[in-house]
């Protein structure tokens, strides 16, 4: 436990969001950090548990300060700023930060290496081109020598999260067909937000399960862009995400040709060496299925290899937590890794289980 006035001090942007509440839930039981801001637009006024009774009392009776607008944070005060903003929101504030300042994105307003990429796709200008040179991409457990040294920390979409950690070290080591990648993914609704859209609405989710977003959805160029780095050509994905009828987690099945000469079995063993010893990524044993119930509330991804009974062929599926490996608990990590903290720190907790 760090004493107090050697906590790093955070604010946390958009803290009224779904991301915003889960790393307030992480950082409160976290040593080494103490939250010294929280932002809001429209609920900005409130105190945070009239927005989220949950976190009454977190942290200790009074720790956690009001939400202000994000114009009213002294950021002389400030080591780290994690942004839980809609896409186009953090680029200005991010752009105005003093240079002792941290940022750690959970948007996508960071994530492309090409700002045009990012144009083209959230049909917004890049506001802050500069400044993207600078970001890095922090899919923690590949980009972990980057992620050190990094001042704007982009974190991955969920779906990436999910995709990327089981596809860049096979499409790397050459043991898959990085141009016929089949990715059908599920979440939960919380990967939606918690902004009111007719969408996300109970009557329209429960009891049902819908693909969206087919053949347009904008993690697609993400995932193209990690594998693309990964293979070191132009690659182009079939990504198809679906809405469960469930809060938390996200499943990607993903269908892959093998490599001549390759079989699951080398796809198993090739993960489990590139993930030996990592905390939060566990390549599971031969016939192990993962369920997103068995990673919830915690920052892990679990992966799992079939042999597909069509030949030259594998499954891949993988698990996590939107809300925590795929949004605030990487965020976490990072932290950590930026920090020169233990990677673990904060983030030691097993998944809620039922
Ligand atoms: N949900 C998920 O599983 C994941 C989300 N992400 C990304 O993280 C970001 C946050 O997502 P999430 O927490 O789900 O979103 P929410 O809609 O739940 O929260 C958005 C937050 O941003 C605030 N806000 C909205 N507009 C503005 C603005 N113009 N200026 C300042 N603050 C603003 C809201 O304040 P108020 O409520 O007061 O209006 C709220 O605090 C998004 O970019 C999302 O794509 C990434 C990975 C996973
Ligand atoms: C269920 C659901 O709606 N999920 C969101 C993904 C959230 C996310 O990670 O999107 P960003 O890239 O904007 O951060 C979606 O499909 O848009």
């Amino acid at each position: 436990m760090t004493d107090d006035a050697n906590r790093l001090r955070v604010a946390i942007v958009g803290a009224s969001g779904y991301t915003g509440a889960e790393l307030v839930r992480l950082l409160v039981c976290h040593p080494a950090a103490r939250v010294v801001a929280l932002t809001a637009d429209r609920k900005a006024g409130n105190t945070l548990d009239a927005v989220f009774p949950h976190l009454a009392g977190a942290g200790g009776e009074g720790a956690l300060p009001p939400l202000v607008a994000v114009d009213n944070v002294d950021w002389e005060g400030i080591d780290i700023a994690f942004f839980g903003l809609p896409h186009g929101a953090s680029q200005p504030v991010i752009a105005a930060l003093p240079p002792q300042v941290k940022a750690i994105d959970l948007s996508p307003d960071f994530r492309f290496a090409d700002p045009a990429v990012y144009s083209e796709w959230y049909g917004l200008p890049h506001q802050s081109p500069a400044l993207q040179a600078e970001a890095v991409y922090g899919l923690t457990e590949l980009m972990r020598d980057r992620v050190k040294a990094a001042r704007i920390i982009a974190c991955p979409g969920c779906y990436p999260t999910s995709s990327l950690l089981p596809l860049i070290p096979l499409v790397e080591a050459g043991l898959i067909e990085a141009d016929e990648v089949i990715i059908d993914a599920k979440s939960g609704v919380s990967g939606a937000g918690r902004a009111a859209k007719e969408g996300s609405l109970y009557a329209e989710v429960a009891e049902g399960i819908h693909a969206y977003g087919v053949a347009s959805h904008r993690h697609a160029p993400e995932i193209e862009q990690g594998l693309s780095l990964a293979a070191g050509r132009a690659i182009k994905v079939n990504f198809t995400p679906h809405l469960m009828p469930m809060n938390r987690g996200i499943l990607s099945s993903i269908y892959v040709r093998l490599a001549k000469g390759a079989s699951a079995d080398d796809l198993r063993a090739t993960l489990a060496t590139r993930y030996q010893g990592e905390p939060f990524v566990k390549v599971l044993a031969a016939g192990t299925v993962p369920a997103t119930r068995h990673v919830r509330g915690s920052n892990q991804c679990r992966i799992g290899v079939f042999a597909d009974r069509l030949p030259g062929r594998a499954i891949l599926l993988s698990v996590i937590d939107n809300l925590v490996k795929g949004a605030s608990g990487q965020a976490v990590q990072n932290m950590n890794v930026v920090c020169g903290l233990p990677e673990t720190m904060g983030l030691a907790q097993a998944p809620i289980f039922p």
